[in-house]
């Protein structure tokens, strides 16, 4: 669980974050949305302790970090995981290479204990018989299962994704979208994704925040999203032409 109490972000005289509180779960896919500019890479950097608040704390379970001392921040830092935007694999290492990256920096195994494990999580995301390959010889969607891979390899307690289906085809966006939310329950993870995107909200949002300029304006579930009159919401959900379309089919039939 992460708490995040009244946390304020500038930069210069910009208030970017204005006060945000709120709790991400547990074994949930929490989901953070809204337009672009309204402060979700900005909280999201706080999250991690990138960028420091001016004002508020964040707590992972009981410990705010702003009360860590350093070696519980780097503690802190092993049980994290990241699925960057893009996946942001290593082009000079193969797969196995790019997924053992994180035993190697925060770990004392084993070359042959890391290679269990690498094995273990490149098939708990489906992709087997890879490990040589570079990334550049796979595809878009294996590169993110890979990245998937490396980001839960040290069994993270934390998992944060940043625009987890950024260039990736719709199918393929559902596929990545349900190993993350899969993954997540699995292994009981507190899991924070950052995106604009509408399917994936329709899928995992299991808790969502939703900012806007810098404010939560709104805090719900997948279900709750379709039925709430909050105008900020609504006017997000519906700008496609195929939500709009949704969106009066369900006001024809209430
Ligand atoms: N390092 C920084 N220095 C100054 N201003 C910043 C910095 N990072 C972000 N901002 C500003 O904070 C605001 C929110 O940016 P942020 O990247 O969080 O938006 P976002 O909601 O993630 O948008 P997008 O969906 O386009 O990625 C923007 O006005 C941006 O210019």
């Amino acid at each position: 669980m992460i708490k995040v109490d009244n946390i304020k972000k500038r930069f210069g005289e910009e208030e970017i974050l204005k006060g945000i509180s709120t709790v991400f779960h547990k074994g949930k896919t929490n989901l953070i949305i809204g337009q672009s500019g309204s402060g979700k890479t900005v909280m999201l950097k706080c999250l991690l302790g990138l960028f420091k608040p001016e004002e508020g704390l964040i707590y992972y379970e009981e410990k705010a970090i702003q009360h860590m001392n350093e070696e519980q921040q780097r503690d802190l830092r092993e049980e994290i995981g990241m699925l960057f935007q893009g996946g942001a694999l290593f082009d000079s290492m193969n797969i196995e290479e790019n997924v053992m990256f994180p035993l190697r920096m925060f770990t004392k195994q084993k070359k042959s204990e890391m290679l269990d494990r690498v094995n273990e999580v490149l098939s708990r995301v489906n992709l087997e018989g890879v490990n040589k390959k570079y990334p550049a010889e796979i595809s878009g969607g294996m590169q993110k299962r890979v990245s998937i891979a490396r980001a839960i390899v040290n069994r993270p307690k934390y998992l944060f994704c940043d625009e987890p289906n950024s260039g990736l085809d719709p199918k393929t966006a559902t596929v990545i979208d349900n190993l993350i939310q899969e993954i997540t329950h699995e292994f009981d993870i507190t899991t924070v994704v950052v995106t604009h995107d509408m399917n994936s909200v329709m899928e995992i949002g299991e808790n969502i925040v939703f900012l806007k300029n810098g404010v939560l304006v709104w805090q719900g579930n997948n279900t709750d999203i379709f039925n709430t009159d909050n105008v900020d919401v609504t006017d997000f959900v519906y700008s496609s032409d195929l939500f709009k379309k949704i969106r009066e089919i369900q006001l024809k039939e209430r």
